[in-house]
């Protein structure tokens, strides 16, 4: 019995007859012309489509993201989209180095209103398309193939007969054999030619012949093979720019378009964080940041990725998901222990290398590259370790842990989060360092001290006043620094048992405007049964933070 219901109601991708393909040993090593379709595929898969001032606001942030082919709508669909189109050519929002690109359907009425909607524009891709598959001849239009074919030339030889209408414009043409992955690979090139043999396209003048993955129906190496035979089998490919349109039904878009580009494919059209009907169009933010991490220039300015979110997200209305690629709130932060240990330790490499290589494990690229910051990395939970802590207070509050008491103060912050199963967040770190080793005042605290020269060479005096208990004891010691001189007035005074196994200390910078550098000082203490535990004193003075980690250690080592 099949675990899924109804599974005869599905059958597998017919085979591709590819077998001398080359598309698996070849590199992708340079970016591919891009087209943005947000403002079209995008847009039309919106639960509210954009109205004008959304479509400017993306238009103008596709231009500085670096796009020279961006698809603005569909103008014979909705006046909204004829006005938008009217409204960058009018107000001359379009540079000139820029094509605008409008689709349509291979009907009559609808390509001339799209002629009608892009007078006066420099560049302009008059993009048609009829659809092609098996499917939809069947089901759809009811014809064969001839039938099909003669939609695409009449739409061809009207279009060609229209292009002197837009004198002045520089006009390219575009024409997608829609849903191409469903549709046989020979029918498909001869539609292609037929439409061809109307525009006779020149290397100088190339024809964008653009092959739709209109619905993902097969893994990303069957979509590389069809683009491979497309490539080789379509006659003047110089004269062809071929171009992938893939859709994500399977979640695969962003590999079959990698593997379609090593297939022969010249152009990619897609969308930011790849909006578009159903799962999406490709996303080229990801396509983009995927050439990035391989040295490759992708001729594409993502490093404001924050920029480009808080576009799409206005106007798509439709949020970024936290775990996407390069962008996601999350795609830079680690909360397991193993990984944070990791980054940590990478990270501490990549500042003391000089080759200038990323090479932090579970960071594909360097957040800043993207215009992220370090904050967020490392988050803290129940999964972390005492890395996460450790980053974190080095990270956030300068405060650079020895190793043992990363280990001492991790089980601190690890009960927290066992107990309240939740993030813990810097402030709780901090708040909890300072509860455990900074504000204990029990059974000792310090009131005030006095440090003066000894009656031996080299000797320090050392005068405490200190409150044990509620009572207030002088403390005395002599010895040949502060702080043996404390410490030993603190074993005299009360009795302890103790030794100085660990001391060490580090200059806190001032982080903030006003704020001034202080000295952070660890102390370990060991008492007469060998337990140890760490004490922790900060005072811009180093005596006073040195004397208040004593106090900090004993008064540890008293509870234990
Ligand atoms: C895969 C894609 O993304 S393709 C782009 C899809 N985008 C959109 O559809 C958004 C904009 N579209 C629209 O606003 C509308 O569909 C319009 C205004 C273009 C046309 O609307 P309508 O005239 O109501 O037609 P509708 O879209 O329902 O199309 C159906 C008719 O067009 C035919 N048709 C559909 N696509 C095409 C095409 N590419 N070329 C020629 N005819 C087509 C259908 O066979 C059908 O014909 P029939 O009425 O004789 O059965
Ligand atoms: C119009 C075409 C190119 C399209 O959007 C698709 O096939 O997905
Ligand atoms: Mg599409």
């Amino acid at each position: 019995m099949p675990t899924m219901p109804n599974l005869h109601k599905y059958r597998a991708f017919p085979k591709i007859d590819l077998p001398d393909r080359t598309w698996p040993t070849k590199t992708i090593d340079k970016a591919p012309i891009w087209c943005s379709v947000d403002l079209r595929d995008g847009n039309q898969a919106l639960i509210e489509p954009m109205n004008r001032d959304r479509k400017v606001r993306f238009f103008r942030h596709l231009l500085a993201v670096g796009f020279k082919e961006i698809e603005v709508g569909f103008p014979a669909a909705s006046d909204t989209d004829f006005d938008f189109v009217r409204h960058i050519i009018e107000n001359d929002i379009i540079p000139d180095d820029v094509a605008i690109q409008v689709l349509v359907q291979s009907r009559e009425e609808l390509i001339r209103r799209t002629f009608e909607a892009v007078k006066g524009a420099k560049n302009v891709i008059i993009h048609f398309y009829n659809s092609t598959s098996t499917v939809q001849r069947r089901v759809v239009f009811g014809l064969e193939q001839d039938g099909i074919t003669r939609i695409a030339v009449d739409a061809a030889k009207l279009i060609r007969e229209l292009i002197p209408t837009l004198e002045g414009s520089n006009v390219r043409i575009e024409y997608s054999p829609e849903s191409f992955t469903g549709t046989e690979l020979p029918y498909a090139r001869d539609i292609c030619h037929a439409v061809m043999d109307v525009f006779e396209p020149t290397p100088e003048n190339p024809i964008i012949i653009n092959l739709p993955a209109t619905v993902e129906m097969a893994s990303p190496n069957y979509y590389a093979d069809q683009i491979e035979w497309m490539h080789r089998n379509l006659r003047n490919r110089d004269s062809v720019i071929l171009s992938l349109h893939p859709h994500n039904d399977r979640g695969t878009a962003v590999a079959a378009t990698e593997l379609g580009v090593m297939a022969g494919a010249d152009r990619i059209e897609g969308t930011l964080f790849g909006n578009g009907e159903r799962t999406g169009n490709v996303d080229l933010v990801t396509l983009a940041l995927n050439m990035f991490t391989q040295g490759v220039d992708p001729a594409l300015d993502f490093s404001n990725i924050t920029e480009s979110i808080a576009v799409a997200e206005y106007c798509n209305q439709l949020p970024v998901h936290q775990r996407h690629p390069y962008a996601g709130e999350l795609a830079y932060t680690a909360f397991s222990g193993s990984h944070q240990d990791a980054i940590k330790k990478g990270m501490a490499a990549v500042r003391q290398s000089n080759d200038g290589l990323w090479e932090v494990p579970y960071l594909p690229i360097d957040p800043m590259d993207v215009g992220r910051a370090y904050e967020g990395i490392i988050r803290v939970n129940s999964q972390s370790g005492k890395g996460g802590t450790a980053y974190i207070m080095e990270n956030d509050f300068g405060v650079e842990l020895p190793r043992l008491l990363q280990v001492e103060f991790s089980q601190v912050v690890q009960k927290i989060a066992d107990t309240t199963g939740k993030e813990i967040l810097p402030a709780m770190i901090w708040q909890s360092f300072e509860d455990t080793y900074l504000e204990t005042t029990e059974p000792f605290e310090l009131v005030r001290y006095k440090v003066t020269p000894g009656s031996g060479d080299g000797m320090s005096a050392v005068e405490a006043e200190v409150i044990r208990d509620g009572e207030t004891v002088t403390v005395a010691g002599e010895e040949n620094g502060p702080i043996s001189a404390f410490f030993q007035g603190m074993k005299d005074a009360f009795g302890i048992r103790a030794n100085l196994t660990d001391y060490r200390e580090h200059a806190i910078h001032a982080s903030e405007k006003g704020s001034r550098t202080r000295a952070v000082c660890f102390i370990r203490l060991a008492n007469r049964h060998g337990e140890q535990r760490f004490g922790v004193g900060i005072d811009e003075n180093t005596t006073t933070a040195s004397l208040k980690a004593i106090v900090s250690a004993l008064n540890r080592l008293a509870k234990v």
